[in-house]
C-alpha cells in the first residue's frame, strides 16, 4: 500500500451521470435506473484505480450532487421544511439541493457556495435549535460494501465532522460546539457500521483546518477528535488535509491518535517545513499530496522525488494534493489537441499512472521512469508573443486609472442614459435551451455552415430584445447565444489558449465545465462580441449592455500555464478584453459588463495571503480593461459569489460604475457591510436565486427588494436577478422575470 488518491470524478467520462440524473428529474427515468447508472459508474471507477495498480481504492466519495450535502444527511442534518415534503430519501436530498415547488408546496434551495478556491460548489448545511444530529443515511455504507465486495484494499471516505460543524449555518442560538456530543454519538454508529465492512483506512476530510484557526476552532476539533479517536474501530483513520497547510493545528494533529494524515505539499506551502521542524511519528502514515489535484499538467517527477526523499518520515504513501474531481477524466479523448501540448497533460486517469511510476521510482528505484519524465520537461515550448511582451512593459500608472472620478461619471451617467429608479436588468444570458445547443453542436461538427449559424443566433437575439422591451426592462442584453461558456467561449477566441473536446469538471450538481488551457502568450485575434452586441443594439432604442467575461474570471476558470506568474497573464488578458472593450464602445455600446464572477474565489484562504498574492494584481487587472473609456460608458461588473464581506473596499476599488451580485441565497447579509463601508459602486444585490428552477412569486421578490431600501439608498440600486439565466428553461425563466418586473413596478409606484 503506497499509493492513494483522495477521491475521483464521478460525472462519468461521457457526463453519463448528468444526463441520467436530469432525464429523472424530468421523470424520464425512474429512480432505479438512476440507481443502476450511478452504480456502474463506482464500479467504473474502482475498477480503474484497481487497474492503475493504486495501493488503495477509494470508496464513498461518489455523490448525487454534493458530498458535503451527503455528509449532512448521513448526519440528519436536514432541515424540516423538506422532511415535511413527504419525499422518499433521494427526493428529499434533491429538493435541498434545487428547491422544490408542486401544487402544495414551495421551498426555496440551501444556499451553495464555492468549495474551498476552486470552481466546485457545495450546498451549505442549516443547523437550528431542533436539528436533532444522528446516523439515518445508508447509501455510504451500501456504497463502501460493494465496493469492499469486489477489492481487498478499500479506504472510505467521508467529509468530517469539524468541516461540516464550520461550514454550517446556524439558524437558532445553539452554534458547532453544541453539536459535539450527538456527533460523537453518531460516529460510533458509523464505526460500529464500517467495522462490519472489511475496508482497510477511512479516510475523514478536514479541509477547513487549512483556514486560519481561533483557539475556539481548536478547541472544537480536539474536543470532536479526542472522543471520536476512542471510539473503538478495525480500521486505520487517515486525517485527510487539502488546499492548503496546516500551520495553526500541526503540533496538535501529530499527537492525536491517527493512524494517518493527509498533507497537501502543493498549495500547503509551509507543510514541508512544518514536518522538519515538528516531525512526524514513526508509527503514522503521511498520505503526502505530491501529485497536483488541480491543474492538468505532467507531474515533474525529479522534483516530487527530491521532496519525498528530503522529508523524515518512515512510512509515506504517495497520494494526490487534493480529491481528482477538480480535473477532467482523460488526455485520451481530445483527439484534436495539438500534440506539443498533449504531451504534457495529465487528467484524472494519467494522474493515477503519475502515483504509480513516482511508487515504482521511490520505492523500487526505477530510474527508466524518471529519465523520460526529465526528458519531457526539458523541452517545454509555450507559445511566445514578443508584442504582447512589449505591450506588458510599455504599462505605465496611468493604464491603470480611469478619469473622471466614479462620482463625476455618475453624474454624467445618470444625464446620459435617463434611467428611472431602480433600473432594471438581467445578468447576460438567456435560457441555452436545446436548439441553442443544437446549433452550435452542428455548426461544429460541420452540418451547417457560418451563416446559418449566425442567422440562427441573430433570430435568437431578435426575440429576446423584443422581450424584454415588451416585458418593460430598461437595460437589455443581447442573451449571450452564441457562447458555450463564459469563459470557454473567450479561451476559443482568444490567441494562447487551447481547448479540449470532452475534458469536462463538475461546477455543482448536474453542471460541468470545460475549461480551456492556456498555453501560450494571450492576445486578441479578432473582435469576438461586437457583432452580436451591435446586431442586438440595432433593434432597439434601450440601451444593450455589451457583454465579456473579465481577465481574472478567464484565468481562474482555465487551466493556467506555470511557467509564467499568475500576474503576467492575467496582465496578457486584461489586453486582450481591453481591446475588446475599446471596440464595443467604437461601435456604440454605451453600457459595458465585465464579469468578474470569479474574483472571489481564488482570494487565498489565509488573509496574511490576500493582497500580496492576489488582490495586488487582480484587482489593477480590471482596471487595466476599462481605464481608456469615455466618462458616459457605464462599466458594470458582476459576480455571482457575494462572499465579499471582507474586501469590499477592495471591490469597491475596481472603480466599476455598478456592480451586480449574488445574495438572494444568502440572507442580503452583504447589504450591511455595503452600507457599513460606504460603499461607492452602485449596486444590484440579485433579487431571486437563478440556480433553482422555482419560480419566486411577484411578493417574495418585492419583499426583498423592500430589504435592500431599507438599507441602501433608492439612486444606488438596481434590480437584477442573481445571476446569467442560461441554465434555466424559458419558462420558467420569463415566468420568474414578469414577477420580477412587476415587483419592480409596485416598489416604484411606491417611491412616486
Ligand atoms: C456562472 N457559473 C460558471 C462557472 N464556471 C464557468 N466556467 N462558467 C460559468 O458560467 N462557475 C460558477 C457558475 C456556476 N457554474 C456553472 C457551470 C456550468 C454551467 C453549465 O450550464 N454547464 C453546461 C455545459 C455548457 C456547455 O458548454 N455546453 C455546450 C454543449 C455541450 C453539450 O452538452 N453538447 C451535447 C450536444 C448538444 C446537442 O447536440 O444538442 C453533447 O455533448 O452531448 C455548448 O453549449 O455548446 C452543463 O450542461 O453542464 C452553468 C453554471
Ligand atoms: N454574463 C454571464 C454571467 C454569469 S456569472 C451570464 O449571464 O451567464
Ligand atoms: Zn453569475
Amino acid at each position: 500500500m503506497s499509493t492513494s488518491i483522495i477521491g475521483f470524478p464521478r460525472i462519468g467520462e461521457n457526463r453519463e451521470l448528468k444526463r441520467a440524473t436530469e432525464k429523472y428529474w424530468k421523470k424520464e427515468i425512474d429512480q432505479n435506473e438512476l440507481l443502476k447508472i450511478s452504480d456502474d459508474l463506482k464500479e467504473k471507477n474502482w475498477q480503474i484505480q484497481k487497474d492503475a495498480k493504486l495501493g488503495l481504492i477509494s470508496a464513498g466519495d461518489f455523490s448525487f450532487f454534493d458530498n458535503v450535502l451527503d455528509a449532512a444527511t448521513l448526519l440528519n442534518i436536514t432541515p424540516k421544511r423538506y422532511a415535511d415534503l413527504g419525499l422518499n430519501q433521494l427526493d428529499e436530498y434533491f429538493a435541498q439541493a434545487r428547491g422544490y415547488q408542486d401544487d402544495n408546496h414551495s421551498v426555496k434551495a440551501l444556499p451553495m457556495k464555492k468549495w474551498y478556491n476552486t470552481n466546485y460548489h457545495y450546498i451549505v448545511p442549516e443547523i437550528d435549535d431542533d436539528t436533532e444530529i444522528k446516523l439515518v443515511e445508508t447509501r455510504f455504507f451500501d456504497d463502501v460494501k460493494k465496493a469492499a465486495a469486489k477489492h481487498s484494499n478499500v479506504k472510505a471516505s467521508l467529509i468530517g465532522p469539524f468541516t461540516i460543524l464550520k461550514l454550517s449555518r446556524y439558524v437558532g442560538k445553539k452554534s458547532a460546539e453544541d453539536f459535539i456530543e450527538p456527533i460523537v454519538e453518531a460516529y460510533k454508529e458509523i464505526f460500529s457500521r464500517l467495522n462490519e465492512i472489511d475496508i482497510k483506512w477511512l479516510q475523514i476530510d478536514e479541509p477547513s483546518l487549512v483556514f486560519d484557526l481561533s483557539a475556539d476552532d481548536k478547541k472544537l476539533f480536539d474536543d470532536l477528535y479526542t472522543r471520536i479517536l476512542a471510539i473503538p474501530h478495525d480500521f486505520k483513520i487517515n486525517l485527510q488535509t487539502y488546499f492548503g497547510d496546516v500551520r495553526d493545528i500541526y503540533e496538535d494533529l501529530v499527537k492525536l491518535p491517527f493512524d494517518g494524515i493527509g498533507l497537501d505539499f502543493l498549495e500547503g506551502k509551509q507543510t514541508a517545513d512544518l514536518i522538519a521542524k515538528h516531525g512526524f511519528d514513526d508509527n503514522k502514515v503521511l498520505f503526502a499530496g505530491v501529485v497536483n489535484g488541480k491543474n492538468i499538467w505532467r507531474n515533474e517527477y525529479k522534483k516530487t522525488i527530491e521532496l519525498l526523499k528530503s522529508l523524515p518520515v518512515k512510512n509515506i504513501v504517495i497520494s494526490t494534493s487534493c480529491s481528482l474531481l477538480h480535473v477532467p477524466y482523460t488526455v485520451d479523448n481530445e483527439t484534436d489537441l495539438d500534440p506539443e501540448l498533449k504531451q504534457h497533460l495529465a487528467f484524472a486517469y494519467q494522474k493515477l499512472d503519475e502515483l504509480h511510476d513516482l511508487d515504482e521510482i521511490f520505492f523500487n528505484g526505477n530510474t527508466e521512469l524518471l529519465d523520460t519524465n526529465e526528458a519531457l520537461f526539458k523541452n517545454v515550448n509555450h507559445p511566445k508573443d514578443p508584442a504582447v511582451t512589449k505591450r506588458i512593459a510599455d504599462l505605465s500608472d496611468a493604464d491603470y486609472t480611469r478619469l473622471p472620478s466614479r462620482a463625476e461619471r455618475e453624474t454624467i451617467q445618470k444625464d446620459e442614459f435617463h434611467l428611472p429608479d431602480l433600473p432594471t436588468t438581467t445578468i447576460g444570458s438567456f435560457p441555452q435551451t436545446k436548439d441553442v445547443r443544437k446549433n452550435r453542436s452542428l455548426y461544429k461538427h460541420h452540418e451547417i455552415d457560418k451563416n446559418q449559424y449566425d442567422q440562427f443566433n441573430k433570430d435568437k437575439i431578435k426575440r429576446i430584445i423584443e422581450w424584454q422591451e415588451e416585458a418593460g426592462f430598461d437595460v437589455l442584453v443581447h442573451g449571450e447565444y452564441e457562447r458555450n461558456d463564459m469563459v470557454e467561449y473567450f479561451g476559443e477566441n482568444l490567441a494562447g489558449f487551447a481547448f479540449t473536446k470532452k475534458a469536462w469538471v463538475q461546477s455543482y450538481g448536474t453542471r460541468a465545465v470545460k475549461p480551456p488551457i492556456i498555453w501560450g502568450d494571450v492576445s486578441r485575434k479578432n473582435p469576438i462580441t461586437v457583432a452580436a452586441s451591435t446586431y442586438a443594439q440595432s433593434l432597439t432604442d434601450k440601451p444593450v449592455k455589451g457583454m465579456l467575461t473579465g481577465p481574472v474570471t478567464i484565468f481562474n476558470w482555465s487551466f493556467p500555464r506555470e511557467d509564467i506568474p499568475a500576474k503576467e497573464s492575467v496582465t496578457q488578458i486584461a489586453l486582450a478584453i481591453q481591446d475588446e472593450v475599446l471596440d464595443l464602445e467604437k461601435h456604440g455600446i454605451k453600457i459595458i459588463q465585465i464579469d468578474e464572477a470569479a474574483l472571489r474565489e481564488k482570494l487565498p484562504l489565509r488573509k496574511s495571503d490576500w493582497y500580496k498574492e492576489y488582490l495586488d494584481w487582480a484587482i489593477p487587472a480590471f482596471k487595466l480593461v476599462h481605464s481608456k473609456v469615455q466618462p458616459t460608458t457605464q462599466i458594470h461588473t458582476h459576480m455571482c459569489y457575494s462572499e465579499f464581506n471582507d474586501i469590499i473596499k477592495a471591490i469597491d476599488n475596481m472603480d466599476a460604475d455598478v456592480i451586480s451580485f449574488e445574495a438572494s441565497r444568502s440572507d442580503l447579509s452583504i447589504i450591511d457591510k455595503l452600507k457599513a463601508n460606504n460603499f461607492e459602486t452602485e449596486v444590484g444585490p440579485g433579487v431571486y436565486d437563478i440556480h433553482s428552477p422555482r419560480v419566486p412569486s411577484q411578493s417574495e421578490i418585492y419583499n426583498v427588494i423592500s430589504d435592500i431600501l431599507a438599507k441602501l439608498h433608492e439612486s444606488k440600486v438596481w434590480i437584477n436577478p442573481d445571476c446569467g439565466l442560461k441554465t434555466r428553461g424559458e419558462s420558467e425563466s420569463f415566468a420568474s422575470l414578469k414577477n420580477f418586473i412587476a415587483a419592480v413596478q409596485q416598489k416604484r409606484g411606491e417611491l412616486g
